[in-house]
C-alpha cells in the first residue's frame, strides 16, 4: 500500500453488501472495529453503500432516510410488509425487497407464478406522502413479469381473451388480450429514477428472461413462456398507446425481469445504481479529506470491471487511495491498480470453509482483515507486525 504511515489515519469505509451473507452496514462494522482494536487512534467512518440492487433502502436510512413501513402482496400472493426510506423529498422503493427473490416463502423460486405488485403497491402508498422523487431500485427480483404487476398496482387493468380482469405474473403474460391505461395513477410531478446496475435489453439472448430467468429458477421451457409473454405484454402496451418497443432496446430496459423498461414507461430517468447511491448519500464529501477508503464487494469478478460499486468508488475517491476488501476475489490483482484499486483483501483467501454464505465466519474475517489494515498503516504497528497481503 502507498499510503504513508499515519498514527491517526482518516479512513472511509464505503462497502456494498457481500450478496447472501452481510449487509453492507455489517461489512462496513466488522471492518471498522478491527481496524479500531488495532489503532483505537484511527478516525474511522463508515458509509454503507448500494447498487440500485438489494440494499439500496437499507443504505438511505443509514444515511439518515426515515422507514415508512407499507403492508404489500409479497411475489406469490402472500401477505408481507415492506420499509421504504424517506427524507421528505426523495423516497426510495426496492424491487429486492417488495418482489425479490428474499421474499419468496420457503426460498422456493417461482419463475412463472411471481408478480411484482408488491413493489406497485409501495410505490402507491408512498404516493400519499407526496415525495417529490421517487427512486426505483431495481435489482434481485423474483420476477419476470416486465411490470405488469406493478402497473396492475398502480389503476392499470389487464384482460385476458374473455373480457376478464387479471392480474398476470410472468407465465400469464401471454393470456393478456387487452391493457387498460386509463385508471393509473397520475404520477405527473414526481421525478421518478431507475437506479439500476444492469445493461440488458428487454428482450432477446441478452434479455431479462434469458439472462436472468435462470437464477429465479427458470427452465429452458420457462424462459420461452417468459420471453413470449413479455414479447405480448409490449404489445398491447403499444396498442394502448406507449413507447413500449422503443423503450425495449434501451440499456437497462432487462432490469429486474423488465421492471427497467416498465419504469421507463412510467417516464423514469435510468441511472447507474452505483453513481446514483454515491451521490445521494453524499460520498465525495465524506472521501474527501481522507488518507484511505475501504470499499468492497462479495466477489469481484469481471462484472466488477465493467462498472460495478468498487470501481466507481476508486474513480470517485481519486486521488484518496482505495482498497478492496472481498468475499472472493476472481480476477488478476496486477489488473487492478490500473482501475484505481491499490489492493485486494479476499476473505477466501484466509480459510478453507465457504465465508460466502456464512454471516459469522464473514463477519470475524472482515475483523481479522481491518486489524490487517491497521497495522500495515500505522507506524507502531508496522515495526511489531508482519505486512499482511492476503
Ligand atoms: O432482478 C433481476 O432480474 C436481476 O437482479 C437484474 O436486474
Amino acid at each position: 500500500m502507498s499510503t504513508n504511515l499515519l498514527t491517526t489515519p482518516r479512513i472511509l469505509i464505503a462497502p456494498d453488501k457481500f450478496k447472501g451473507s452481510l449487509t453492507a452496514a455489517q461489512v462496513a462494522d466488522s471492518l471498522a472495529a478491527g481496524l479500531l482494536q488495532d489503532n483505537p487512534l484511527a478516525q474511522v467512518h463508515t458509509l454503507p453503500l448500494a447498487d440500485g440492487g438489494d440494499g439500496s433502502v437499507a443504505a438511505a436510512l443509514g444515511a439518515g432516510f426515515q422507514a415508512l413501513t407499507i403492508p404489500i402482496t409479497g411475489p406469490t400472493g402472500d401477505p408481507a410488509t415492506t420499509t421504504v426510506a424517506f427524507d421528505g423529498t426523495t423516497a426510495v422503493v426496492e424491487v429486492a425487497t417488495t418482489a425479490g427473490l428474499q421474499m419468496l416463502p420457503a426460498a422456493r423460486l417461482a419463475p412463472r407464478e411471481s408478480s411484482s405488485v408488491g413493489f406497485g403497491q409501495a410505490i402507491r402508498a408512498v404516493l400519499a406522502h407526496r415525495p417529490a422523487r421517487i427512486v426505483l431500485a431495481l435489482g434481485g427480483s423474483a420476477t419476470t413479469d416486465g411490470g405488469a404487476g406493478m402497473f396492475s398496482a398502480l389503476g392499470a387493468v389487464f384482460a385476458d381473451r374473455a373480457g376478464q380482469a387479471f392480474v398476470p405474473t410472468g407465465a400469464t403474460l401471454g393470456q393478456i388480450a387487452e391493457a387498460d391505461l386509463t385508471g393509473l395513477v397520475d404520477l405527473g410531478g414526481v421525478e421518478l429514477i431507475a437506479a439500476n446496475d444492469v445493461q440488458n435489453p428487454l428482450l432477446g439472448r441478452h434479455g431479462a428472461a434469458a439472462v436472468y430467468g435462470p437464477q429465479k429458477g427458470a427452465s429452458p421451457d420457462d424462459v420461452k413462456v417468459l420471453e413470449a409473454g413479455l414479447g405480448c405484454l409490449l404489445r398491447r402496451l403499444w396498442e394502448a398507446g406507449w413507447p413500449a418497443e422503443e423503450a425495449a432496446g434501451v440499456p437497462g430496459a432487462g432490469a429486474a425481469g423488465g421492471l427497467g423498461w416498465a419504469a421507463m414507461l412510467l417516464g423514469a430517468r435510468m441511472v447507474s445504481g452505483a453513481g446514483f447511491f454515491l451521490d445521494l448519500l453524499g460520498f465525495d464529501a465524506h472521501a474527501a479529506g481522507c488518507d484511505l477508503v475501504i470499499t468492497g464487494e462479495g466477489k469481484l469478478d469481471t462484472q466488477t470491471l465493467s462498472g460495478k460499486l468498487p470501481l466507481v468508488v476508486a474513480r470517485r475517491a481519486n486521488p484518496v487511495p482505495v482498497i478492496a476488501v472481498v468475499g472472493h476475489n476472481a480476477l488478476d490483482t496486477d489488473q487492478l491498480p490500473a482501475h484505481g484499486i491499490e489492493k485486494v483483501y479476499a476473505l477466501s483467501a484466509m480459510t478453507d470453509q465457504d465465508s460466502a454464505t456464512d454471516a459469522r465466519l464473514s463477519a470475524a474475517l472482515l475483523r481479522q482483515t481491518g486489524q490487517h489494515i491497521a497495522r500495515a498503516l500505522t507506524p507502531d504497528a508496522h515495526t511489531t507486525h508482519t505486512a499482511d497481503a492476503l
